[in-house]
């Protein structure tokens, strides 16, 4: 059976591995280098980036981290995994944190604001519901979110987030976000797919829709490498029976 790797260093990589499981496939802990020879896919989860950075660090992951993505294998990264994945990440704490990088993107840390400032929002995801079915919205979890503020021409955006002319962001450490939400309806980026890498500012893995699962494991069986199809397949007919049985409860604001 093929199995997806999910980095296991801290954050929500148990929450992965269940999704993976009510897909049909199997999830495993990778927490040192060696361990990357034995997977052809990864999903870095969300967690707390610069705490990640350090225990990778530790581990001397880095390194291969960065050629398991240079080989072009799928990664996804959630939220903190997103600004693993990110070229460059501004609002970082001071002395900054080592990035993975292959998306050719900017990304802001803290960008929704502090841990209070977290929330749910219905997302328009109209890639994924083209290529996955179901409903054109997905529900997203973001917690001390990240968001996308640039992106280079290779990278497709998979969705945004309207940010109300309203609304006020957080307080001190970006002073370059707060003069942009001045501007009324501001879209921020939350979304992303650059060839082998994707990245989500917020938490699939935290909802009972599987579908950005299941658009990760068809990006797994594209690149192909040591993936068997009817695996996959068989994962899918799982994850279409179970989008009819399992719902999330309403979102609360
Ligand atoms: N939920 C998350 O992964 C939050 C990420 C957090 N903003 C960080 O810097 O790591």
């Amino acid at each position: 059976m093929a199995v997806v790797g999910v980095l296991a260093l801290q954050g929500s990589f148990n929450e992965h591995i269940a999704a993976l499981r009510r897909l049909g496939m199997k999830g495993v802990e990778i927490r040192k280098p060696e361990q990357l020879q034995s997977i052809s896919s990864l999903i870095i989860p969300g967690g707390e980036s610069t705490t990640m950075a350090k225990l990778a660090e530790f581990h001397n992951l880095f390194p291969a981290l960065r050629e398991f993505v240079q080989m072009g294998k799928p990664v996804w990264g959630t939220c903190a995994g997103l600004i693993f994945l990110a070229n460059k990440a501004v609002g970082q704490k001071e002395g900054g944190q080592e990035l993975v990088g292959g998306l050719n993107c900017t990304v802001h840390r803290n960008y929704f604001g502090s841990q209070i400032q977290s929330f749910e929002a219905e997302l328009l995801v109209p890639e994924l519901a083209s290529q996955e079915g179901g409903p054109e919205t997905f529900r997203g979890v973001f917690i001390r979110a990240p968001a996308v503020l640039e992106v280079g021409p290779e990278v497709e955006v998979l969705a945004d987030y309207p940010i109300p002319s309203n609304k006020v962001l957080y307080s001190s450490s970006a002073v370059e976000i707060q003069e942009e939400s001045a501007v009324p309806e501001k879209k921020v980026i939350v979304a992303i797919k650059q060839g082998n890498l994707l990245g989500t500012a917020f938490h699939p893995e935290l909802t009972a829709d599987t579908r950005w699962h299941s658009y990760f494991l068809k990006m797994v069986r594209d690149v192909g490498e040591g993936t068997s199809n009817t695996t996959v397949a068989v994962s899918e007919a799982a994850s279409s029976s179970d989008r009819q049985t399992k719902y999330d409860l309403p979102i609360f604001r």
